[in-house]
């Protein structure tokens, strides 16, 4: 065969019809345009679709009540006092949004060094568990494990002369795990990339006899300048020192990722997470041909960022850009996507019904 996909060339030799009815007309065999000449041919051979049920929905937290603040690196994104968190919760449900997962904007005079308020059981992740689950039990709710957003160093980890320590901290992201889902989330989602920490976070969770918690692990993280919105959501872009490429991934890596995927599967993760996304889609189609689990990409707040800002200057149709890229994950093989898009994406959806 001379074409590996498609009809072969040879079958090219076959005699055709005179083709000079149509002037200057190529004699072509296969038009791949054929399939795409209308709207319902085009839907008729689309190979991939994007649902609500695809979508992760992540919500900035922050103190007080009735309180929306806008971040300013993410336009549309508020931060959301934990009643208004409650109200896009029923949103996102009313949107057929099947999980939103939390993440707090700790106040400056509750960061310390070794990040204890992650493991306060009072803390605003908590609150807005117990606030959001008290009104709406079908929501699931995925809680990330990690210290960053409590640590007056921003890192996601303990430090001691300027290293990340991997064993002690794993030790206080378990406490963590289980504040959360005592507070009553379903899934537990470690981004901290310390080595065996979903192992110890699986095994906390069953001594505590939560056997039933999900953990989505944010195996593949990358060391990315995309992260830099997201910092300034939760409040560590001004403080964090230094860079975290001591424990997330060499971004020119993919054969490392697969590896920690592997490692994340035999601790006893549920699903497994790629992150950024878009500009590591080859990523997730390694990861989903290779293991064959629930995989998840998180397009993050540098990826909502470039595609919100453009389309405010003008330079983008914001709307087409994001469900083409939301979309993209799916052919990437992704089982869904957290987004900062999704319930906008979700409108978008619900309304072509
Ligand atoms: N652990 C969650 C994140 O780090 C999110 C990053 C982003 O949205 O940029
Ligand atoms: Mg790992």
């Amino acid at each position: 065969m001379a074409i590996k996909y498609g009809r072969p060339i040879e079958l090219r030799e076959v005699s055709r019809r005179d083709s000079t009815a149509v002037p200057h007309a190529l004699d072509l065999t296969v038009r791949p345009r054929r399939n795409r000449k209308a709207e319902w041919a085009r839907r008729m051979v689309r190979e991939n679709v994007l649902t609500t049920d695809d979508l992760i929905w992540p919500l900035f937290l922050i103190d007080g009540t009735n309180k929306r603040e806008q971040v300013a690196s993410m336009p549309g994104v508020d931060r959301l006092s934990v009643d208004e968190a409650v109200r896009e919760a029923e949103r996102a449900m009313k949107l057929t949004i099947p999980c939103i997962a939390l993440f707090p904007y700790t106040d400056p005079s509750l960061r310390d060094e070794e990040g204890s308020e992650a493991t306060n059981p009072n803390n605003l992740v908590c609150q807005a568990v117990r606030a959001i689950k008290k009104e709406f039990p079908e929501i699931g709710i995925l809680c990330d494990v990690a210290l960053d957003p409590f640590t007056s160093h921003g890192h996601d980890g303990l430090i001691s002369d300027g290293k990340i320590l991997n064993d002690e901290t794993v030790a206080v992201l378990v406490r963590q795990a289980l504040v959360q889902a005592e507070a009553g989330c379903d899934i537990i989602a470690p981004s901290d990339m310390m080595d065996g920490r979903v192992a110890a976070i699986r095994e906390g969770l069953d001594r505590a006899g939560l056997i039933d918690m999900q953990i989505m692990s944010y195996a593949a993280k990358y060391a990315s300048a995309f992260y830099g919105p997201f910092r300034d959501a939760i409040g560590s872009a001004k403080t964090l020192t230094g860079d975290k490429r001591t424990y997330q991934m060499d971004s020119a890596n993919t054969d490392e990722a697969l590896r920690e995927v592997e490692l994340d599967i035999a601790e006893g993760a549920d699903m497994v997470m790629v992150k950024p996304g878009m500009p590591y889609l080859d990523v997730v189609r390694r990861v989903k041909d290779t293991f064959a689990m629930p995989t998840f990409a998180y397009q993050v707040s540098g990826e909502y960022a470039m595609i919100a800002a453009a389309a405010n200057n003008g330079w983008l149709d914001g709307e087409r850009a994001m469900m083409e890229s939301l979309l993209a994950f799916k052919r990437a093989g992704a089982d869904g996507v957290l987004s900062y898009f999704a319930p906008k994406a979700a409108e978008k959806l619900r309304a072509q019904g």
